[in-house]
């Protein structure tokens, strides 16, 4: 799956210790909201490292599970400093940019548990084509991916509204890519996703609690 145009990529993926996450979600009968902010994010993970070499992608998480079962993957681990979203992220380019200076990176948010290899490649070959991109989640207002050329000059702007903020300094990528820009936040895109087909643990768990 691993495309020759990306190969060289970074990609950070911050995840927030599951249990603080997804508190906007009211999770189905049976299921802990721990439980599925974790397996969202495994899923997550999981696609990326059938695009990526594991070394190539950085974590940046305090949450112990994650932190097991991704050093077990051979990827980066990042500590969290613990104050937000874009500090999270700004740790995990400052650490790409250590381990591969002026190298392209990429930041892709962890709660995408309809994301597949396919749909992850097609969206960094389309990143790979402009100098700094933007790719806005499905409703376009949010962001699940921001990308440059050279990691280094990634400004993470995330939060409420955060695609026109990226859209400042980058490209915006209108991608026909659902499985890549369905974030899961609320009641309404954890149905969208199922619809899309969600990863293995987020699938079993959902089954599980029904
Ligand atoms: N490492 C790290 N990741 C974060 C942090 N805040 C959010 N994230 C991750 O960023 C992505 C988008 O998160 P949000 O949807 O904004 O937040 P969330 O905690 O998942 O959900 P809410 O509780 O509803 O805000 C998810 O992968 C989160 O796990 C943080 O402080 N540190
Ligand atoms: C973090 C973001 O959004 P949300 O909190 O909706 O996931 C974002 O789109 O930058």
């Amino acid at each position: 799956m691993e495309s020759a145009v990306t190969s060289t990529w970074h990609v950070i993926v911050p995840v927030k210790h599951s249990a603080n996450g997804k508190s906007r979600l009211r999770t189905p009968t049976g299921v802990r909201r721990e439980d599925l902010a974790l397996a969202i994010a495994l899923d997550t993970l999981g696609a990326v490292l059938q695009v990526v070499p594991a070394h190539q992608l950085l974590v940046v998480t305090s949450d112990p599970e994650i932190r097991s079962q991704m050093r077990d993957f051979g990827a980066v681990l990042i500590a969290d400093p613990g104050r937000g979203l874009n500090s999270a992220v700004t740790a995990g380019i400052d650490a790409a940019s250590e381990r591969a200076p002026h190298s392209p990176a990429a930041v892709l948010l962890g709660d995408l548990p309809a994301l597949t290899p396919a749909e992850l490649a097609d969206g960094l070959a389309a990143c790979a084509a402009v100098e700094a991109a933007v790719v806005p989640d499905h409703e376009g207002t949010g962001t699940v991916l921001i990308s440059h050329h050279d990691g280094s000059r990634l400004t993470p702007r995330f939060g409420t509204g955060s695609a026109a903020r990226h859209a400042r300094t980058a490209t915006v990528l209108d991608l026909d890519l659902p499985r890549l820009r369905t974030d899961v936040d609320n009641d309404e895109s954890l149905r969208r996703a199922v619809e899309l087909g969600v990863g293995r643990r987020t699938e079993q768990l959902l089954a599980a609690g029904r």
